[in-house]
């Protein structure tokens, strides 16, 4: 996939809306392969519906939405087992991750369906987030901010044209964040990924080459 482009996309809930200040909703944009994207937003703009759009979870939107040429109304299951598997990574803000596995099982879950990382690439991923002694710890048991890194983790274990990270930081200091903007800035770099970032407050420190208003 080279290309997401919003046309005139609109979630239903805000038709009504007369005081649209968004540079996304009911414009022309095009995030593209290789880009990196930021998206502030106020809390309420929209910001997980967006990411749910994108995912597949929901439609509820007027105009359209399409990857490359393909608008992803309507698409199949195996549509979006595809994508999601190969070319959609998302990191959820909810991290969406099981706190009865451990850290490394949740991690293993995702890279299973590709075989996408060597084990060792793995561990490398844990020891660069500084959370390598917290591998078989249960995910229950650990602070948010540990939770946020293993879910990063599990979004680089497959392939993807595009990452979308829902508000990744929120509960990292400023060194695990820029921690963490180096190896997905890395990861991304060797699939030649786009990234798309969205926040409501502390930014991912990475070189955006797009910040968009939601
Ligand atoms: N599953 C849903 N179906 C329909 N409308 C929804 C759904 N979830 C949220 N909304 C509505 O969409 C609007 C935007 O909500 P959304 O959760 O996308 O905002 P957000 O920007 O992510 O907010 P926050 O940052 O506070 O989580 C809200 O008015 C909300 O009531």
């Amino acid at each position: 996939m080279e290309k997401i482009f919003l046309n005139n996309t609109l979630p239903d809930i805000f038709s009504s809306e007369t005081d649209l200040r968004s540079e996304i909703w009911k414009h022309n944009v095009s995030f593209e392969r290789g880009g990196r994207y930021l998206i502030e937003a106020s809390s309420g703009t929209g910001k997980s519906s967006l990411c749910s759009y994108l995912y597949g979870y929901r439609a509820d939107y007027s105009g359209d939405i399409l990857f490359d040429n393909q608008k992803i109304r309507d698409q199949k299951v195996s549509f979006w087992d595809t994508i999601r598997s190969r070319h959609l990574s998302l990191l959820f803000q909810e991290l969406c991750l099981f706190p009865e596995l451990t850290a490394l099982e949740n991690v293993l879950l995702k890279n299973n369906l590709t075989n996408y990382k060597s084990a060792a690439a793995i561990d490398d991923m844990f020891d660069q987030l500084d959370i390598a002694g917290k591998k078989n710890t249960l995910v229950g048991k650990m602070s948010w901010g540990q939770q946020q890194r293993v879910a990063l983790i599990r979004s680089l274990c497959q392939p993807f044209d595009f990452i979308i990270l829902d508000e990744p930081i929120s509960h990292l200091d400023d060194e695990n964040a820029r921690k963490m903007a180096e190896l997905l800035l890395h990861e991304s770099e060797e699939q030649n990924a786009g990234i798309i970032v969205t926040s409501i407050g502390k930014h991912l420190p990475l070189d955006y080459s797009k910040v968009l208003l939601l």
